[in-house]
């Protein structure tokens, strides 16, 4: 049995104490082994967090990791326009080759920024599991279907793929890959192939993941059409339960939020896309106050335009203070619990949290800076003034991904030339 101490640090326990621990891995589980006092504990290699502080990976609970080819392309947009005018066009161009620079370029920058776990919603999804199986990170990924615009074989085609790409990746990468079944939203996945697909995917036990309620440009058709709001449509179709979780969430009512509790149905909270598209705040305390099952995503890095969750969680701590008009809205545990532990918890994940027993997915960040002195409150830390850059060690599945701010599974600086190249000419074939 191999072992990992990862030693001489503190450590964020489940209850969002720290504490001075030294924390065992077995590497062979791929779980903590043992969280016990300093120097009680041994393993045949360490990794060294003093003046650190180990939390559990973070989990970015909707993202689009192959849109890091996007970055900074166009920004300063609405939503709809943003989709249709800009990132629609070039995404069309995209190969599959592209789309693995760009996921292997977003998988670097998340482990770099101590993130362990990730839910995506792409297409040529077999590049993205081939670069998170490299990466060694664990994933929730899918084929996004999107019907408008589209004639109808090719719009059965679309969703079909998605549940077939679903069933086909489900567990691969020694379990590291789950999957979803993906509408891309309510308005760009036609009432017809959602009553038809939502219940086969339903049937198959697979879990649904979906932007939804994302602007207010979206809710008023769907009243308009459906007579309802869109979550009880969703509802409805059968897409809300204790295995869906939505994107955004943003303009929802109060129906809607009993809905989204009575139904277990999650939420991934995108603070920073909804506020770059200015999309609306969504009422995060209230969903938690509910019941709500809420984590934190980054959306894709054309919305962001970063993937760190460690400005996410600022960014989500500041928008649900003003959303709620209360100072104490969105504390920053509540923001760390939804960033750890809620997002693991939408994934279906055995992680975000630092316990005998669960996966050993974990960073260690390095306390020993300016910006992070002194160390009052460690958990504030981390919202309100830690970025990714100071993520010092990345750990997923008890192997060692990120040691000393060097990626091990892959060449960083590789990843980072081959996605330049591929951006530089996607943008290129789009605007020739
Ligand atoms: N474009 C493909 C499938 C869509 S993949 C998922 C899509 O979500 C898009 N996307 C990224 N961020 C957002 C968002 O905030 N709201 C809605 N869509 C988004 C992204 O650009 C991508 O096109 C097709 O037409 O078949
Ligand atoms: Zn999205």
């Amino acid at each position: 049995m191999s072992e990992l101490l990862v030693s001489g640090g503190r450590v964020l326990r489940p209850d969002l104490t720290v504490e001075r621990a030294d924390v065992l891995v077995d590497q062979d589980s791929g779980d903590v082994a043992a969280v016990g006092e300093p120097g009680a504990l041994s393993g045949d290699d360490e990794l060294d967090a003093s003046e650190g502080l180990v939390v559990p990976g973070l989990v970015n609970a909707h993202t689009h990791v192959a849109m890091t080819l996007l970055r900074g392309y166009a920004d300063d947009k609405p939503l709809d326009a943003w989709l249709q005018e800009d990132i629609w066009p070039v995404e069309a161009e995209l190969t599959p080759k592209d789309v693995r620079a760009g996921a292997e370029l977003g998988l670097v920058e998340m482990i770099k920024s101590g993130t362990t776990a990730l839910s995506d919603m792409y297409f040529h999804v077999d590049e993205i599991a081939g670069a998170v199986e490299q990466a060694g990170l664990r994933a929730v990924l899918g084929h996004t279907a999107v019907t408008v615009g589209k004639d109808e074989a090719d719009a059965r085609e679309d969703v079909q793929q998605s549940l077939d790409v679903a069933e086909r990746l489900d567990g691969a990468a020694d379990g590291r890959i789950r999957t979803t079944f993906q509408p891309h939203s309510l308005t760009t996945v036609g009432e017809e192939l959602l009553r038809e697909f939502v219940p086969a995917a339903n049937d198959a036990g697979r879990p649904i993941h979906l932007h939804a309620n994302e602007t207010s440009d979206e809710v008023g058709p769907i009243v308009d059409e459906h007579g309802k709001r869109p979550l009880e449509y969703a509802d409805d179709l059968g897409v809300l339960g204790p295995d869906t979780w939505i994107a955004h969430g943003v303009h929802v009512d109060e129906r809607e939020i009993e809905l989204l509790a009575d139904t277990d149905t999650g939420v991934a909270h995108c603070p920073a896309s909804n506020m770059k598209l200015a999309s609306g705040m969504a009422p995060v305390q209230e969903l938690l106050d509910a019941g709500v099952t809420v984590g934190l995503g980054t959306d894709g890095a054309a919305s962001n335009n970063d993937l760190s969750m460690f400005d996410e969680m600022r960014d989500a701590a500041m928008i649900g203070k003003l959303a709620a008009e209360d100072a104490s809205a969105m504390a920053a545990a509540s923001v760390v619990e939804i960033a750890t532990a809620g997002g693991a918890e939408l994934l279906g994940f055995d992680s975000g949290r630092i316990e005998a027993g669960a996966n050993a997915d974990l960073a260690v960040v390095d306390l020993d800076q300016p910006h992070l002195t002194p160390a009052h409150d460690l958990v504030s830390h981390l919202v309100y003034a830690a970025s990714g850059s100071d993520v010092r060690h990345t750990v997923c599945d008890g192997t060692v991904l990120m040691r000393d701010r060097d990626v091990k599974p892959f060449d960083e600086a590789t990843v980072v030339e081959r996605a330049d190249e591929h951006a530089t000419a996607l943008v290129g074939r789009a605007t020739e």
